[in-house]
């Protein structure tokens, strides 16, 4: 099997149609919802909060927010909703994620998205929760993850998902490769193409993107939206207070099944790390969106769907 990876790729470019980047058209539908954006912010505890969803939704981009306040699911969604606002929660498989649905379905109230977040979604269990909140909550968009491999794409699509994320230990924080030998850690990009093979859905490619090219790179090797975690920590408006150390300011990035956001040591996949303090989100958000727009002048055409069809190149010697 050959595999390769972000870094390993080059774009080819095309004749540009276009007299301006500004011309470009960033924007990226999920569902039935038209975003700024292909990409999120990874649903952690570093990375988003209840603030700063209601800043990018009221900026029309996309989220998810974190599973690890679970009490508070309920009343954010209702809040978010009554602002006019997307609400969009990601939920575990515990039988408490059960009750958390009938919740909804007896208050007559449908997040507009649901992401199940666990760490390997191939699995019954899962499945088990796709089908209850199809059926409970039939008009909630519902994002599928984690999975890696076409037999997991094709199985979580057939049960009832609208999108799959794939990406098992690429992740800044991930230390899933080492601690049990698994994953796309290295080759995301190829495992990503595999599973776009076959996929019917969108999928969203989450973890390992190291710079904005990468969010084209994924567009080209099959993704609709990237998940992004370690480059959006360490914003003005994403959580944590800032860290001084010789002189250079810092914020916390721990990942989701690390010791410090089990609050034990038992199954630990991920690790604690600084990330540079970075200013205000609107700046890289500005950023990455002139980027991309310039990605698409690159691959000749004027829309994100633009970068799929462009040629590229596998570095060998990488
Ligand atoms: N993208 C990635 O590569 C990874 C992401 N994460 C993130 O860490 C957080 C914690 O996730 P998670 O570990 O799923 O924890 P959860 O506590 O959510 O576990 C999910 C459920 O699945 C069961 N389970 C069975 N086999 C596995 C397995 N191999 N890995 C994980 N759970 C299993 C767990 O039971 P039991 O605990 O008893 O085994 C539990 O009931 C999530 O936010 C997840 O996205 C974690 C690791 C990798
Ligand atoms: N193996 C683990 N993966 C994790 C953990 N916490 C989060 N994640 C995944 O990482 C991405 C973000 O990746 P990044 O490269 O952009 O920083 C996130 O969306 C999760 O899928 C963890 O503890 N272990």
């Amino acid at each position: 099997m050959k595999t390769f990876d972000y870094d390993a790729i080059r774009l080819l470019p095309k004749k540009s149609i276009l007299k301006s980047r500004r011309d470009a058209d960033t924007t990226v539908k999920l569902g039935n919802h038209t975003f700024n954006l292909p990409v999120m912010p990874a649903n952690m505890e570093t990375v988003i909060d209840q603030s700063l969803a209601e800043w990018l939704s009221s900026r029309d981009y996309f989220y998810v927010m974190h599973r690890f306040n679970p009490q508070s699911r309920f009343d954010f969604v209702r809040s978010m909703q009554e602002k006019g606002l997307i609400a969009s929660i990601s939920l575990g498989i515990t039988d408490d994620e059960y009750d958390l649905i009938d919740r909804f379905e007896s208050a007559e109230i449908s997040p507009e998205y649901i992401t199940i977040d666990v760490a390997h979604a191939h699995s019954d269990y899962v499945f088990k929760m796709v089908a209850y909140i199809k059926k409970k909550l039939p008009n909630t968009f519902l994002i599928v993850g984690n999975m890696g491999t076409p037999e997991a794409i094709v199985e979580a699509e057939a049960t009832g998902a609208d999108a799959t994320k794939v990406g098992i230990g690429p992740g800044k924080a991930c230390i899933t490769k080492d601690k049990t030998g698994f994953g796309t850690n290295g080759w995301q990009l190829a495992a990503l193409a595999q599973c776009a093979q076959v996929a019917t859905k969108p999928i969203i490619a989450d973890g390992g993107i190291r710079h904005h090219g990468d969010i084209a790179k994924s567009i080209r090797f099959g993704a609709t939206m990237v998940m992004i975690g370690s480059m959006f920590a360490g914003h003005d408006e994403t959580p944590g207070d800032l860290i001084q150390e010789n002189g250079k300011k810092y914020k916390a990035y721990y990942g989701s099944a690390s010791a410090q956001q089990k609050g034990n040591d038992h199954n630990v996949e991920g690790r604690s790390l600084l990330v540079d303090y970075k200013g205000p989100l609107e700046n890289t958000l500005r950023a990455m969106k002139e980027d991309l727009a310039s990605a698409i002048s690159y691959a000749g055409g004027s829309t994100v769907s633009s970068l799929k069809t462009v040629d590229y190149v596998v570095l060998t010697d990488y």
